[in-house]
Order: C-alpha cells, then structure tokens, then sequence
C-alpha cells in the first residue's frame, strides 16, 4: 500500500472514530501516524535525486511573495498589473504551467512575485504540479493566497488544508511547547498552567508513537496534540498569509463588505484596479522590512538607497547592518548614531545589539574617529521617537 492510501485509511479510521474522552488517545495517536506519513511524503523517493522536476527560480530582491490559488482566480493578471512583467491569463484553467518571476518595486525596495500554475483539492499529495507549487509557496516569505470572490468559500479552507499537509503554518506563532530529546532520564512532562487539551497520557502515547523514550516537555500554553506533533515533527514553516479576493466587480458590494471584514484579507479587482495600492501597502507590511538609511559623517543619508534587513531574514540589529554593508566593518565600529524611531532621543548612541527599526538613519562611528558636531536638523530637534519625515527625505539638509 503506498503512503496516500495509509493516509486515507487513517483519515477514515478517524472520521468513523466517536470524539470523546475515551478515544482521545486513540485519535491523537492516529493524528502522529498521520503527520509521519505526510512528513515521508516530502521526503524524495529513494534513489532519485529530488523528488521530480521542480521549479527552480532564483530568488532575487529583498523578499519574495508567492501567488497561490485554484485555477482561473487570476493569479497571472494580477501579476501582470503588479509587476508589468506579462504572464500568460486566459478564462481556460491552468493556463500557468510553470512559475513566473516578476518584480514589485515598493518603498525603494524590490519584491519578488512569484506567479505559480493553480492547485487544486489533493495538491499535496502531488495532484496536478501542486507539490512542486506548494514547495515554493514554502520557499517564499509571505503567501497571498488569491481566491475568487464569486465562489465558495469553502475553496480557502481546502487550500489552507492543502498547505498544512506539507507542514505550512498560516498566520499562526509556533507553540509555546519547550521540546528536548534526550539520551536518558525518561520523559519529564511539565506544564506552566493548567492544560485542557493533553496530559501526561497522550504525551508519552504521542511521544511513544516517534519512539521517543526520552525527554523533556514543557508546555507554556494551552496547546493541542496538534502543536505538540508540530514540535515534535520540528519541520514546520510559519508563514503569514494575505487572502486576496479577486473579481469584486461581479459581486454584490454586501458580499464584498463582508469578504473585507475577515482577518488577514484584502478584496481587490484586477479588471476595475481596485484596491491594487492597499494589497501592495498590506503586504509590504506583512514583510516587516525594516529600511535603513546610511549617514555618512557630515553628510546627508541617501534616501533612495536604503540597506534592507528583516527579523526574518537575519536579523534587524545594528550588527545585522554592518554586516550587511561589509562583513568586516564589526570589528572596527565604535559605536553607531541612530536617528528614527528605534532612537529614544536624537541621535542615540548605540552598540551592536540595538535593534533598528523601519526608517531609521544610522551613522558609524569607527574605533579612532571623531563623532560629527551635532550641527543640523538630525541633531536633536525632539526627544519623542519619530519616523524621518518626508519633508526631510526630499529637502535634505545641505553640509
Ligand atoms: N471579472 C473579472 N475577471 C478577472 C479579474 N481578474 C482576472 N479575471 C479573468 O479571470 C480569468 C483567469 O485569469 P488568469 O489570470 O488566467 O487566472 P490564473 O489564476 O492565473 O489561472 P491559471 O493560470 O489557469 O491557474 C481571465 O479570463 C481573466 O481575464 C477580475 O478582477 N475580474
Ligand atoms: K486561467
Ligand atoms: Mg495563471
């Protein structure tokens, strides 16, 4: 029997299986068989080199943002408008076959879009070219999962299912459950509050299940067996995910209104270009870039060109930067100036570990160098944290 069939049995030994207290175990010790098979399921088939062809984009910019969706959602058009780089878009489904590059230009940053053949219900397991879409989708920063706004709703749940079985987590934190393998000792299973999901039983069941017989459990919250296999399995991916809404201009304005109100989505039209500029501002945000501006000494930032760092991608601290402009300016600063939000008055004396914030300006003081004078408008001419504004982006300062 192969591995999708073991996993439909299990499912279906579970959709038979009464949900109540006497078969709780059972059922959580079905859900790790499951998760198991999934995670053997990623895994590339013996003897071959990955696991088929995939899609190999090289990733380019500041970030990169994946385009996924059933067929004919209009994926490809909205490309198109985002980026200007044309992908084919037609009213037949999968007129995408492979994954299409473009490039968002956004606050003097660079995004990659990545335009991706739909997926469809059983993706996962390798329906369609739906695994090699959903090992994209993994490989990005942030998911828009775009959805039509004239058909059922359920549609994002089964792609949300679709994206979970591969171990992608939407809009959701890792679980607060401290998880040690051990050599020896047994299991220590501890709980910092009371817990209404697991207890001790279904843990060492759960933990028995991956032949683990020692280590250390501490859960910090109240989670579910759920999150417990995820830590165990420790091959999740946590990403953020905007559910765009396409096509508003063939509904009714009170199922827009509605589509509008739920968490973590926007509705747009790519025939009418509506709502393009608050998907583009909504997914900048989700990024979470961080610019950071560099002030030669005695001199203005330059605005335009700014370094970009992320907490994702490496870190935002004041030696994230420096590394970012060279790998072996660490050992020479002194100390940097920081002007901008992170800053508690202007400038602020900092050290490595100061974490910088979006918009920031930011002078290095070498080992033996003097600091600037203090003279101009970057001098202190607040003690609130403020952003630099734009009036002083575009009339800088002139020394
Ligand atoms: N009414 C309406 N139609 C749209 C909109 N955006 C795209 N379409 C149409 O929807 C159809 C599918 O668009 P595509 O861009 O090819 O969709 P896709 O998601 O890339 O499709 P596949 O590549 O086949 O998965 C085309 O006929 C588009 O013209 C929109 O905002 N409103
Ligand atoms: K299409
Ligand atoms: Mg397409």
């Amino acid at each position: 029997m192969g591995i999708i069939e073991k996993i439909k049995e299990i499912e279906a030994e579970m959709a038979r299986t009464q949900k109540n207290k006497a078969t709780e175990y059972h059922l959580g010790q079905l859900k790790a068989k499951i998760a198991k098979l999934r995670t053997q399921l990623l895994e590339p088939p013996k003897g071959s080199s990955g696991g088929g062809e995939g899609f190999e984009v090289t990733k380019f910019g500041h970030g990169r943002v994946a385009l996924i969706g059933f067929p004919s959602v209009g994926k490809s058009t909205l490309l198109t408008m985002l980026t200007g780089t044309h992908s084919e878009s037609a009213s037949y489904e999968f007129t995408t076959l492979t994954c299409i590059p473009g490039i968002i230009h956004y606050n003097d940053t660079k995004i990659q879009l990545l335009d991706l053949p739909g997926i469809i219900e059983g993706a996962s397991e390798g329906k369609g070219r739906g695994r090699q879409v959903i090992a994209v989708a993994k490989s990005s920063d942030i998911v828009l999962m775009v959805l039509d706004a004239s058909k059922s709703e359920g549609h994002r749940q089964i792609l949300t299912r679709e994206l979970e079985a591969v171990g992608l987590r939407l809009n959701k934190r890792p679980p607060q459950i401290y998880f040690k393998k051990k050599k020896t000792g047994g299991i220590s299973f501890n709980s910092t509050l009371p817990l209404t999901h697991v207890d001790e039983k279904l843990c060492y069941q759960i933990l028995h299940e991956y032949k683990i017989h020692n280590a250390e459990v501490l859960f910090r919250e109240d989670a579910t067996v759920d999150d417990l296999i995820d830590v165990i399995e420790g091959n999740r991916k946590y990403m953020k995910c905007i559910y765009v809404y396409n096509k508003i201009d063939v509904v009714g304005i009170d199922d827009v209104d509605r589509l509008a109100r739920q968490p973590n989505s926007v509705v747009i039209s790519c025939n009418l270009k509506l709502n393009l500029d608050r998907l583009l501002s909504r997914m900048w945000d989700e990024m979470g870039l961080v610019r950071v501006y560099t002030k030669p000494q005695g001199q203005q930032p330059d605005f335009s060109d700014p370094v970009v760092l992320s907490a994702d991608r490496g870190g935002c601290t004041v030696e994230d930067f420096c590394n970012h402009i060279h790998r072996s300016l660490v050992k020479d600063v002194k100390y940097v100036l920081v002007w901008g939000i992170s800053a508690r008055h202007y400038p602020q004396h900092c050290g490595l570990s100061h974490v910088l914030r979006d918009e920031d300006v930011v002078q290095i003081v070498k080992k033996k160098e003097k600091e600037e004078g203090g003279r101009g408008r970057f001098k202190s001419h607040s003690n609130a944290p403020a952003r630099i504004s734009d009036r002083e982006k575009k009339a800088p300062l002139k020394t």
